[in-house]
């Protein structure tokens, strides 16, 4: 791919201190995120996908303990170590250079505060000229399918599930920043507007040279609109690599199975639990490979070495020792061939 890097992570882990003991949910994650780029970010729920998303933003909320080191390489200018900005860097960093839509943040919008009002609000805030933003703010709106001056007109209940979530992308996108995160950002919808929202990121992608970052409990789905998948397990990456390889040669047993836990693109969606036996516990994460207790093809060694990460393909990389058997013994279901090519 490219070794253009906008974003890059590295041993980020989050910590919180419970009565039962150090729970780490954020296990020393390291990546790299190219400019342009889609990355999917997929995993079960509890697996660390917010909390990741919430790193690269050092947003994560007290008392989870951040550490590690985020940085970002700006179009023109230094690199910046988002970590140890000011608060007031920070406000500004977070909107107008990473942008994000936290899950559940349609219920964020203001029900006594028209649409125009929110727009107004984020581009006062940091010191944008109000005309030459809301000019920006319209176009957005029309790129995402909207009526402007309408929703503009709007109150938060006046729109639906579907209209809401559009608006509030343009909103994230106000301040035109070069990455977009987005947490679950489509689960509250129904399947054709997710899917009309994916089609909509992908050309508002295009259009703005964005890179973004899209998580998900839905492997199928963000296949549809990513050029990298990264596999969270137990709070960190199982596996990582483009779209095509992982739907073709994955190479970790959990990716395997979760591939098979949603064949087809089309079949209803379903809960990744059906995967036998439950997720860690952030508190007690199994020894060696955390993911040993429930894979088919564990072995003593795998009980006793946490595997690093094994180059399995082009730009593609598993942290399973016996990632060639697994290729070779867990059969994948027929599926259509989904992914994205640019
Ligand atoms: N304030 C907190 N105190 C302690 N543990 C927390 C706190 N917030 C989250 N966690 C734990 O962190 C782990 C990772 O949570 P995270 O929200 O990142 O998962 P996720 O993959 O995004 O799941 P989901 O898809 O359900 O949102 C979970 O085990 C969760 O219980």
């Amino acid at each position: 791919m490219t070794d253009d890097v906008i974003l890059k992570v590295r041993d980020a882990s989050v910590t919180f201190d419970m009565e039962r003991g150090e729970s780490k949910v954020l296990n020393d994650v390291s990546v790299d995120i190219y400019r342009d780029e889609i990355l999917g970010v997929v995993g079960e729920s509890g697996s660390g996908k917010s909390m990741f998303a919430e790193a690269l933003l050092d947003a994560v909320v007290e008392p989870g303990q951040l550490t590690g080191e985020v940085t970002y390489y700006p179009r023109d200018g230094d690199p910046i170590d988002v970590l140890s900005q000011t608060p007031e860097e920070l406000r500004a960093f977070r909107w107008e250079e990473i942008s994000m839509v936290f899950q559940g943040a349609m219920s964020s919008f203001n029900p006594t505060k028209s649409i125009r009002g929110h727009f107004v609000e984020t581009i006062r805030a940091h010191g944008e000229d109000k005309q030459s933003g809301m000019e920006r703010a319209r176009e957005l709106l029309s790129d995402l399918y909207l009526n402007a001056d309408r929703v503009l007109d709007s109150y938060p209940h006046e729109l639906s599930g579907g209209m809401k979530q559009r608006t509030l992308i343009a909103l994230s996108l106000v301040l035109d920043p070069e990455v977009l995160v987005m947490d679950e950002p489509t689960a509250a919808l129904d399947l054709l507007m997710q899917r009309s929202i994916l089609r909509l990121l992908n050309e508002i992608q295009s259009k703005y040279d964005l890179t973004i970052v899209f998580i998900t409990h839905d492997l199928p789905l963000v296949a549809e609109l990513a050029d990298r998948l990264a596999v969270m397990y137990a709070f960190e990456f199982a596996e990582i690599g483009t779209t095509s390889e992982i739907l073709n040669g994955a190479a970790h047993p959990y990716t395997r199975a979760l591939l098979n836990v949603t064949p087809n693109i089309e079949a209803p969606v379903e809960e990744m639990q059906v995967i036998e036996g439950s997720s860690p516990d952030p508190v007690n994460v199994p020894a060696g490979c955390s993911y040993h207790p429930r894979c088919p093809l564990a072995t003593s060694k795998c009980q006793q070495s946490d595997p690093e990460y094994y180059d399995v393909g082009e730009d593609h990389q598993a942290r399973c020792h016996h990632w060639k058997k697994a290729r070779r013994e867990i059969e994948l279901s027929q599926r259509e061939q989904a992914g994205r090519s640019r």
